[in-house]
């Protein structure tokens, strides 16, 4: 028996109830408190009480009896005002505090209510100083006491009143029968949150019988050695108090948690760290089809949620001890529907700063209302009221057609699309004229090729302009159209073998240097170069322009492999082609320097991206042979059936580019990045690249526009979104350079007159060029009506403005604030209107123009073509 501290000795000889109350804190406030044993206490837990000894103030030691556990969690704001201590870092840290009551919580914490009178019931079947001790020592703390000496009465009391504390005596085991009596309490309802203590002879415990054993698993909770010393009884009855009884009330009290989350609309899940389930409401198990014991033990990937990669994204807040919120798709069990949710993820922890426990939190009203339980799959139907058969079979295939789509692993925005249309069309009553639309709109939306565009069917201009039809549908269409005959293709590889000059770095002529002041402006001379390079552009305004935005810094790469790259690359462009030569790649780049140098560029790119930009401009159309991928699909050349007849010119021109530049250590312009800036490098250049198809046109535009100038209709004045920082997302930023390629691409048009001319020239003798061989080969001819004898040059650089650079320009220069360009675009469009009216149209009219009206350095580009 160990010694009570002096003061509770005293207070409890003194017999008072309200000193008892008194001594009741005192213990538990008790300080340097050595209690080595208070041995009456049985076998099954504790048989000796240690209340360490700790020095005064300390947190540990506050609670006697109780188990000290510093990691008790009090969570929430509300208490944090209880906090003891600044080096507590988490109110987890917190030791619990015995004397704070529930009031004082705002929220969080689940505490019993052991403030109310305790209710006693003992069992004794005959009165005798045992019996007495128990009954002082409970009203002396207070407990509502009631004492039955037959098992019937026992139970029948018991039955009437749910006491907290049952003390049973075994003591004279003939008396009556104590393992019914438990065993009929433990089967009434609610006795989970009594506690029931057998009182035992001393002897039981020394024999070490099956006296101990026999009566735990019947029901009781501990023994008890008999005593008729109140000291020892009292003490035994606050440890009681405090420790079992306690917890049987955080058991009530979680009982009644529980009682909540299962009347509450939202999925609640509770799952251990690993995702295994703990706990579901009754919502959940609704919803989804599931029944909690088939789950538990299980983890949420296995039975739940569609998508891992969800699940790892919110792991790795959770595992962090952070709250997550965003989507999750889950599955229903029976049909396996998805059903898209949003949810709430809280990490929870018992023990230690890593979380123990993850609770999710689903909101019902984030779910699409056909998917919840109650209403799936009636509603449409039942509203329309047809019996019409062919409006039952296609409402069916759209149903089987949306759950198919639903039924897919990861949600597309399509899918969250197609889902808000059908809610629409719940909506939308029996209205046919609406019911028609939107199952239009339903249908457009589930093609793949929401982007590609056709000219209308109702447009006036492909009656009224056939060369501007040809050249649209040239341009935009992907399929080619199908052809037997076979062709052959010159070999380009001819000229991809580097010769290293043996002087080193060329020093450019006075005249090209003076020319390459001017390489910034708008209206540089492109021909002019062309001429004075003696047709390599490319080479010095490549590496004017390398220089100008330090692109040797940017790659990390030496002056000579850049100029070796830019000579190798040169040189792989068709000195042939009127247009698709090093000269109109020269013009590209310029442009896209251009481009660069404007504040709005200045403040989105990275010196790699700048870097990049220069690159793929000028290798953008490398090794282009001078016709349309549609000629290559047609006449089945190599690189069209290598490509599947897929983005084959712009696939071929990335993929050589590649192939010349990492061929060759001296022309590897990336040969000193690392691993992890290349590959972003090489992305970049093969996006922009392949961003110069014109098939995916609109697309790019659309985009572009969708993001950049979201409040215009495209043709109509541009609006500026208010903070263009905020829309520079890394995806965004790639529709910007997007945009950029495509617009140098074709930016011909928007050049002085004289220049714009020019390249109109180039291009159409191209296209005619492509015609003529498609006639030679018996080819079918992808635009007629670009025959050089026929053929409108004025009406198809109208139909080219109107359809594919005006509406682009009109959002790049709202973007990029270069109204120089719409400038020289509507001067020139004017200019063809005049040509086309003065009868200016073919070849032959346009270059006497040039050799008259234009500048003479244009004249001089002519000739020596
Ligand atoms: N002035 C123009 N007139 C007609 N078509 C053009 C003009 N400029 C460029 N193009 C076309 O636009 C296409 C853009 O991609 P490509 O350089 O592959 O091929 C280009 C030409 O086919």
């Amino acid at each position: 028996m160990g010694c009570f501290p002096s003061t509770l000795l005293e207070q409890i000889q003194k017999g008072s109830s309200a000193s008892l109350d008194k001594a009741d804190k005192s213990v538990a406030k008790t300080k340097f408190l050595e209690v080595n044993s208070v041995s009456t206490a049985g076998a099954a837990t504790t048989t000796t009480i240690h209340i360490n000894s700790v020095p005064r103030g300390s947190k540990r030691g506050k609670l006697l009896g109780m188990p000290f556990n510093p990691f008790r969690r009090d969570i929430g704001r509300g208490v944090l005002h209880h906090r003891k201590s600044s080096l507590a870092l988490t109110p987890e840290e917190e030791p619990f505090d015995i004397n704070r009551g529930p009031n004082e919580l705002k929220y969080g914490l689940i505490i019993p209510n052991i403030k109310h009178q305790l209710k006693l019931l003992l069992v004794f079947a005959q009165l005798d100083p045992v019996s007495e001790t128990f009954t002082k020592a409970a009203e002396k703390l207070g407990f509502e006491v009631t004492l039955c000496h037959t098992d019937i009465s026992a139970l029948e009391e018991y039955q009437t009143k749910s006491h907290d504390l049952v003390i049973v005596d075994n003591r004279i085991t003939k008396a009556f029968d104590n393992d019914l009596l438990c065993r009929s309490i433990r089967n009434t309802r609610g006795s989970q949150h009594t506690v029931m203590i057998a009182v035992v002879k001393k002897s039981a415990f020394e024999r070490d019988d099956i006296t101990i054993t026999s009566l735990l698993e019947s029901g009781f909770n501990r023994c008890l050695i008999e005593t008729t010393n109140l000291l020892t009884c009292v003490n035994e009855m606050i440890l009681l108090k405090h420790s079992d009884i306690r917890i049987m009330a955080q058991h009530a009290t979680c009982q009644a948690l529980y009682t909540a989350l299962d009347k509450c609309k939202d999925l609640v899940i509770v799952t251990d760290d690993t995702y295994k389930f703990q706990y579901m409401n009754t919502a959940c198990e609704r919803q989804l089809g599931l029944r909690q014991e088939d789950t538990l033990g299980k983890t949420l990937q296995e039975q739940l949620v569609y998508d891992t990669v969800q699940i790892n994204t919110m792991g790795s807040s959770l595992l962090r001890a952070r709250e997550w919120s965003g989507p999750m798709t889950l599955k229903r069990k029976s049909t396996q529907d998805p059903i898209v949710t949003s949810c709430k993820a809280v990490p929870f922890s018992c023990a230690g700063r890593m979380p123990t426990h993850f609770i999710l939190v689903f909101d019902t009203n984030s779910i699409d209302p056909n998917m919840l339980s109650q209403s799936r799959g009636s509603i449409h139907s039942i509203r329309r009221g047809s019996t019409d058969v062919r409006s039952v079979g296609s409402d069916y295939l759209r149903r089987t057609s949306l759950a198919k789509l639903n039924a897919l692993p990861l949600e597309a925005p399509i899918t969250k699309v197609i889902g808000l249309i059908d809610q629409i069309r719940e909506s939308l009553g029996s209205n046919p004229q609406a019911i028609q639309l939107i199952d239009r709109v339903e249908d457009i939306l589930k093609s793949s090729e929401l982007y590609v565009s056709h000219v209308k069917e109702d447009s006036k201009v492909k009656a009224d302009e056939p060369v501007v039809s040809d050249l649209i549908t040239a341009l935009l269409s992907k399929t080619p159209q199908p052809t037997l005959s076979a062709s052959s293709r010159r070999s380009s590889n001819d000229s991809s073998v580097f010769r290293p000059s043996r002087t080193g770095l060329i020093k450019a002529p006075a005249a090209i240097r003076d020319l390459l002041e001017t390489s910034l402006t708008w209206e540089f001379d492109i021909f002019k170069l062309e001429d004075l390079s003696r047709r390599r552009p490319l080479q010095h305004l490549g590496m004017n322009l390398f220089n100008h935005f330090d692109v040797c810094g940017s790659l990390n790469c030496d002056e000579k492999t850049l100029s070796n790259w830019l000579t190798v690359i040169e040189a792989n462009y068709h000195i042939e082609n009127s247009y698709h030569n090093s000269s109109h790649a020269a013009d590209v780049m310029q442009a896209t320097a251009g481009f660069l140098e404007k504040e709005r560029m200045k403040s989105i790119m990275e010196p790699l991206d700048e870097a990049t930009s220069l690159i793929a401009a000028a290798a953008h159309d490398l090794d282009h042979p001078g016709k349309s991928s549609a000629f290559l699909s047609n006449s089945n050349n190599p690189l069209a059936i290598l490509y599947n007849d897929v983005t084959v010119l712009e696939s071929h021109h990335s993929a050589l580019m590649f192939k010349l530049t990492l061929g060759d250590e001296r022309v590897n312009i990336f040969k000193n990045l690392d691993r992890d800036t290349y590959k972003l490098a090489r992305h970049n250049v093969i996006d922009m690249i392949l961003a110069t198809e014109m098939t995916k046109h609109f697309e790019h535009l659309a985009k572009f526009v969708n993001v950049f100038c979201p409040r215009s209709s495209i043709g109509s004045d541009m609006d500026q979104p208010d903070d263009y920082n905020a829309l520079l997302s890394p995806e965004n930023t790639t529709l910007v350079k997007r945009m950029m390629i495509k617009c140098a691409d074709v930016s011909n048009p928007t050049r002085p007159l004289r220049i714009c001319v020019e390249w109109a020239r180039r291009i159409a003798e191209e296209y005619f060029q492509q015609t003529d061989d498609e006639k030679m080969r018996g080819l079918p001819v992808v635009m007629p009506m670009f025959d050089r004898a026929t053929c409108s040059i004025p009406k198809s650089q109208i139909g080219f403005v109107d359809y594919i650079i005006n509406d682009m320009f009109e959002a790049w220069n709202a973007f990029i604030d270069m109204p120089e360009l719409l400038t020289y675009m509507r001067q020139n469009y004017i200019r063809w209107k005049e040509f086309d009216e003065q009868g200016h149209t073919t070849l032959s009219d346009i270059q006497k123009l040039q050799a008259t009206v234009l500048s003479p350095s244009v004249s001089s580009a002519i000739k020596s073509d």
